[in-house]
């Protein structure tokens, strides 16, 4: 024998006020939505009738909170039917669909009310004739349904919410009024809180889209971006944020569906790299989820992403061309989501070329200019390599380019796939050590014999010394990463587990050159330097060593290690107690 589900109400309610709904806040805008539906099915059948949604919050103590529509209103049966059954709704077609031009689709909103009251009365008449009818309905699910006639004279509906004991502030004045501005300052229905009209009739950005936009943004954008899918019924407006986002900082746009809020912080809008936008839209068929917070997740959203992507790019394209100082401001203020756009989109990555300054070796410039400039980019793809390289490097001449930071060797590689193999290049350390001069051989060979003297301190700090002759003079010495070692080594790890032809082969690799992690250069051109040749105490060469090392470490910027700080105290106390002493 066949049976139907009971529902226990109690457990609904619980349901949709402590997994699906945020807050019983939304009890106003499920309210708003039901009266305005009706009102747009009434004017389906009578275009010309009245469409007039009347809110009277509660006033005093033990008072109850009206909602009044001219809709369509409900007969007897569909009061039996639509109110009674839950998940029934009069706005979805035979095979299930979500009616054009309805707010509702699923049957639950009405039980909402319930988050703040606990009895629901609503009397109507219905638009296709039959007496008014009265239902009354309470959270425990009983609910009785009366004909009365002389209940309302007008085609409408009234609900009337009997609060809970605790939830009466949900009802009152101020707060109503705030709710229905809210959500539905937009509605294209006069929509009254007592006599005062909350409806706007028009849409906001539509007039002054830039100061609509500081109102919602409480700043004032750096643009407006009328934006349009006529797909989805989307219209609105991008905001481009004056700086100070961050790239890593939810997207939160403000949308509305058919002219209701669905929320402020709505995310998914648009793709990851328009951090900086922020949208205010309203469409009339992207879909809700069911608490309508937020956009269901669909083709349809992603498509919607996509198109809105396109129509900020090609406003950044459009700006490029015809604003090049407000281009350049725009790249200061956001160049890291342009950057990321720029690794795929080619005409971005031109932008990037033409206007984002870099750090190089002749100061910040663009790619373009720097191209110009050396023909090839060289470019060295971490910071503090750069800052140690540009000095030497600069001295001698060498143009060099920091693409140390988020996207850019992406940016030049993809520089080069298009233009070819001339446009940007990666130079290693060992490069403009290469390019540096041999010292003179006499001092070069006294040097040797001061390190040699020193050996226990370029071990301790895993480092092999350099001699070379270079610009600027005023540098003592360079400690840079050994490249090659860290590869040997990783060969090295490789060849402990590889078969033995492989191993021998990687082992011939291994062999060749030293494998101290850094590699500290002297200057032999450095005054500093030249002297310590001539140093006759030991144990005064392996300070000045030590000491060396410890500057040239700061100067990389690389972080100090324990031992790094242990070397640095030694160091600076040691000298220190020197300079002392000889005075003394
Ligand atoms: N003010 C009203 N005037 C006329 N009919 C109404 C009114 N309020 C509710 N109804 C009827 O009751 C039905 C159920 O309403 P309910 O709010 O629970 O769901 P819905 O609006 O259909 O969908 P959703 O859950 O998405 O809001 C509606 O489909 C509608 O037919």
């Amino acid at each position: 024998m066949a049976h139907t589900f009971g529902v226990d109400l109690r457990g609904i309610i619980d349901l949709l006020s402590h997994h699906l709904y945020s807050s019983p806040r939304v009890y106003t805008r499920e309210l708003l939505q039901n009266a305005v539906d009706a009102i747009t099915a009434r004017r389906a059948l009578q275009p010309d009738a009245p469409g007039e949604v009347v809110i009277e919050p509660i006033e005093s103590a033990g008072g109850t909170l009206r909602i009044s529509d001219t809709g369509v209103g409900l007969t007897e049966h569909e009061v039996h039917d639509l109110l009674s059954t839950l998940g029934r709704t009069s706005k979805r077609d035979d095979l299930g669909f979500a009616r054009q031009g309805f707010l509702g689709q699923f049957g639950v909103g009405l039980l909402s009310a319930f988050l703040v009251a606990e009895r629901i009365r609503l009397t109507s008449r219905s638009a296709r004739g039959g007496p008014a009818v009265r239902w009354t309905a309470d959270a425990a699910g009983n609910y009785d349904v009366e004909v009365d006639d002389s209940a309302r004279a007008g085609v409408g509906t009234t609900i009337e919410l009997v609060p809970h004991r605790d939830s009466e502030h949900w009802l009152e004045k101020d707060v109503v009024r705030a709710l229905v501005a809210e959500y539905g300052e937009l509605l294209p229905v006069t929509v009254r809180v007592d006599d005062e009209v909350v409806t706007r009739g028009e849409l906001p950005w539509a007039r002054d889209a830039l100061a609509y936009g500081e109102r919602v943004l409480g700043v004032a954008p750096f643009d407006a971006i009328p934006v349009d899918v006529p797909a989805v019924g989307l219209r609105g407006v991008a905001y481009v944020l004056p700086g100070g986002v961050h790239p890593g900082a939810r997207q939160s746009h403000r949308v509305y569906l058919k002219r209701m809020l669905v929320g402020d912080a709505i995310e998914g809008l648009l793709p990851e790299w328009a951090y900086f936008i922020r949208c205010v839209v309203d469409s009339t068929s992207l879909r809700p989820t069911a608490s309508r917070e937020s956009l269901y997740q669909d083709e349809t959203l992603l498509a919607v992403r996509d198109e809105l992507g396109r129509q900020v790019r090609d406003w950044l394209v459009r700006l490029d061309a015809t604003d090049p100082g407000r281009t350049r401001a725009l790249l200061d203020a956001h160049h890291l989501g342009i950057k990321s756009l720029a690794r795929v989109d080619d005409e971005m990555l031109r932008l990037v070329e033409r206007w984002l300054p870099f750090e190089t070796t002749d100061g910040p410039q663009s790619l373009r200019q720097f191209r110009r400039r050396h023909g090839t980019i060289g470019y060295v793809p971490d910071v503090d390599e750069f800052r140690q390289l540009a000095p030497v490097a600069h001295a001698q001449g060498m143009g060099l380019l920091d693409a140390g930071y988020a996207y850019d060797v992406e940016i030049l590689e993809r520089l080069v796939a298009l233009d070819g193999p001339t446009a940007a290049r990666r130079v290693a350390p060992t490069e403009v050590l290469a390019a540096l001069g041999d010292p003179e051989p006499e001092l070069e060979r006294d040097l040797r014999a001061r390190l040699d003297q020193a050996r226990e301190v370029l071990e301790r700090h895993d480092c092999e010394a350099v001699l070379r002759d270079f610009d600027p003079g005023s540098l003592p010495a360079l400690l840079v990463t050994n490249v090659e070692a860290e590869r040997r080594r990783d060969a090295q790890q490789a060849g402990e587990q590889a078969d033995p032809l492989w191993a021998e082969l990687l082992g011939s690799l291994v062999e060749s050159s030293s494998d101290a992690a850094q590699r500290l250069v002297l200057n032999c051109r450095n005054p500093l330097v030249r002297r310590m040749a001539q140093l006759t105490d030991p144990a005064l060469v392996e300070l000045t060593t030590e000491s060396l090392y410890v500057h040239a470490l700061l100067q990389s910027r690389r972080p100090m290690r324990p031992k790094d700080t242990a070397a640095l105290n030694r160091s600076f106390l040691e000298l220190l107690d020197r300079a002392v002493g000889e005075d003394a």
